[in-house]
């Protein structure tokens, strides 16, 4: 079996998530220690700032991270904080000279910071909700306009507060808490967090529709809510980190918010590793640390006896060359992957068994039937689906077959609700199906896998089946026995800890097999599910597809261009052609009906004697004319 062995794989990693916790914590703490044994005041002061961007860099990462959405939005979470809570620790004599038009019930408080910061985390959660019930309905660049709009509202707003913010002048009095000790506590407390997120059950259905969303919804996951929760603990976090940095300078204004800090926040996550809160933690160290190197030259400097002009933005210059190097040389960053999730190693399989016991197979489902009346869907004029009837009960495999552009794949996702039928229904014993939502389909035991492969790529083989076991209810610990069972029905146990994009074909298409059964199905929608594979590898795939249909009495909707499978393991077969049923029956009676065979072999040949080809396996669609 050929795999990417995981010592060349970038997102190879053998140590347990504790310890990569633990080493993401112990980098950040020898540096810090480095620079204050090393430089004294200045290594302080740097290793502050750079404790106090981690807490804010790993709070950008879970959202960025597991939803693969950059945003530049986050400087409004931190603008909140560090407002927020130099306000309520303010000394109340200040505060009265400073912020004379203070709205009451902000006035006066002066407070401790152990007392502001859960208040200013309760309202970033607060502003967190509010901007993401939009925010969350978006994903890719649109997703990204989006939080730089955030930005340029927040900016916007915080100049015209002038009661509140002070306008564009400086807001100062605000008691500088932030020393080493309170960052470094905060950035630890930051990473395990991210990290307890990232592993969650949240996170991992966040990562699973970051990689495809409508598999992720296919199995029952609201992408939507995902995002929206990811950047709700994002933005508490982001807010938190707000809070430190104003309580770190004393004294800022709404441009120490904006764009400046922002990019250089983004650049530290993106050349860390996006994908990993220890890519974040390194990216924090690296930048930090050239961004204090490049600022002593920013002014005009002597090296080694040659005068250096000044060069005004020299930093921020840096930063964008830095960012442009790592993306040329280390797409995901300079530690991306290192997380790739519970032991992405060989061995996870010999580790998890003597842990957990694989669930027991399912020897019989609750009679059913997926039954599709009258459904129709046009494109643009072009009728994919016309008029379809037909029923898929439990304990048959059904074959679905027609040649090319027939509408199979339409019917399948009219079947899901991943589209919105124009006529017609499809029950599910009581339930009609076009009328739930897409992501509650699974919930009434319908389960597919997809023409094109469309596994969670950044996820280990063993994950993309267990978040399958997850979406369907069950807890971590039976998530993971039915996860075990499934990859070891479909001969996946020594991939489980590889990603699966590192996997071969013939592995990636039992894997999306694999992980629509750890839903327990009904109703099992295969969609050419033998597409790619070589001939042993088709009746391999036969053989297992034969024993889950007998020994789980589960319905199969099987399609298929290659008849001999479908006629393999079919009991009964509905053929299509321009998007309607032309003939159902037993193969037998498939075979011989003449309208199948005009379908497959166009007009005019009919005349003669025709049988669809069992032994023509390259050209599978195509019929042997005797
Ligand atoms: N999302 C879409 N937008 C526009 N047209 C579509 C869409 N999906 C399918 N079609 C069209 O609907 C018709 C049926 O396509 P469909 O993919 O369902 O057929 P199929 O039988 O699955 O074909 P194949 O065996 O080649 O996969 C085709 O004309 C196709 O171009």
């Amino acid at each position: 079996m050929s795999i990417v062995p995981l010592h060349t794989h970038p997102g190879r990693l053998r140590a347990s998530n504790l310890l990569r916790t633990a080493a993401a914590v112990a980098v950040l703490l020898a540096v810090v220690l480095g620079l204050t044994l090393i430089f004294g005041r200045t290594g302080e002061r740097i290793a502050v700032q750079m404790c106090v961007n981690v807490v804010a860099v790993v709070a950008l990462a879970v959202y960025c991270g597991n939803t693969g959405i950059v945003s530049f939005g986050h400087g409004a979470f931190l603008a909140l904080g560090a407002y927020l809570s130099g306000i309520l620790t303010m000394p109340a004599a200040l505060q009265r000279s400073a912020l004379p038009d203070l709205p009451s019930f902000l006035a006066g408080h002066e407070v401790t910071i152990w007392v502001s910061l859960p208040v200013v985390a309760l309202a970033g959660l607060a502003f967190a909700a509010l901007t993401g019930s939009a925010i969350a309905r978006l994903v890719g660049a649109s997703a990204t306009i989006a939080t730089l709009g955030l930005l340029i509202i927040a900016h916007g707003v915080a100049i015209a507060a002038r009661e509140i913010t002070r306008g564009s002048q400086t807001f100062y009095g605000v008691p500088r808490v932030t020393d080493l000790v309170l960052a470094l506590g905060a950035a630890t407390s930051a990473i395990l967090l991210a990290r307890w997120y990232r592993e969650s059950r949240l996170g991992l259905f966040s990562r699973a529709a970051r990689d495809d969303e409508d598999a992720a919804t296919a199995l029952g996951i609201n992408a939507r809510r995902t995002r929206f929760i990811a950047w709700c603990a994002s933005g508490t976090m982001a807010t938190v980190a707000g809070a430190l940095y104003g309580h770190m300078l004393g004294a800022f204004s709404p441009a120490s918010f904006y764009l400046g800090l922002v990019f250089a926040q983004v650049v530290m996550m993106i050349v860390g590793g996006m994908s990993s809160v220890g890519g974040a933690v390194v990216g924090v160290i690296a930048v930090t640390l050239l961004q204090d190197t490049v600022r002593q030259f920013e002014g005009g400097s002597t090296v080694l006896g040659v005068t250096l002009p000044e060069v005004f933005g020299l930093t921020t210059i840096v930063l964008g060359l830095a960012i442009l190097l790592v993306i040329w040389a280390r797409p995901q960053g300079l530690v991306g992957g290192f997380e790739l999730g519970p032991g992405a190693d060989a061995n996870l399989l010999g580790r998890l068994k003597p842990r957990v016991t694989p669930a027991r197979t399912p020897e019989s489902v609750v009679p059913a039937t997926l039954k599709a009346s009258n459904l129709s869907k046009s494109f643009a004029g072009v009728k994919a689906v016309r008029d379809v009837s037909f029923e898929a009960p439990t304990g048959r495999i059904t074959g679905l077959i027609g040649p090319n552009g027939a509408g199979k794949s339409t019917l399948v996702n009219l079947l899901t609700r991943a589209y919105q039928a124009d006529t017609g229904s499809a029950h599910m014993g009581e339930v009609d199906l076009t009328r739930v939502s897409h992501h509650k389909v699974p919930g009434f035991g319908v389960s597919r896998s997809f023409q094109n492969l469309r596994l969670f790529s950044g996820l280990t083989a063993y994950e993309n089946v267990l978040v399958a076991a997850l979406a369907a209810g069950h807890d971590r610990k039976t998530a993971a026995a039915i996860t075990l069972r499934e990859l070891d029905a479909f001969d996946l146990g020594e991939v489980a800890g590889y990603r699966a994009d590192g996997l071969p074909y013939g592995a990636r298409k039992r894997l999306e097999i694999a992980r629509a059964l750890a839903q327990d199905p009904k109703i099992l929608l295969l969609d050419e599910p033998a597409a790619g594979m070589n001939p042993s590898e088709t009746d391999d795939l036969a053989d297992r597809l034969i024993k889950v249909g007998k020994t789980r009495g589960i319905g199969v909707l099987l399609i298929d261009h290659d008849l001999r499978f479908v006629n393999r393991l079919s009991d009964w077969i509905v053929v299509m052609h321009q998007g309607g049923v032309i003939a159902q029956g037993t193969p037998e009676d498939v075979r011989a009906n003449p309208k199948v065979i005009e379908a497959y072999i166009g007009k005019g040949r009919t005349a003669q004697k025709a049988e669809i080809s069992e032994t023509n396996r390259s050209q599978p669609t195509e019929v042997a004319i005797k």
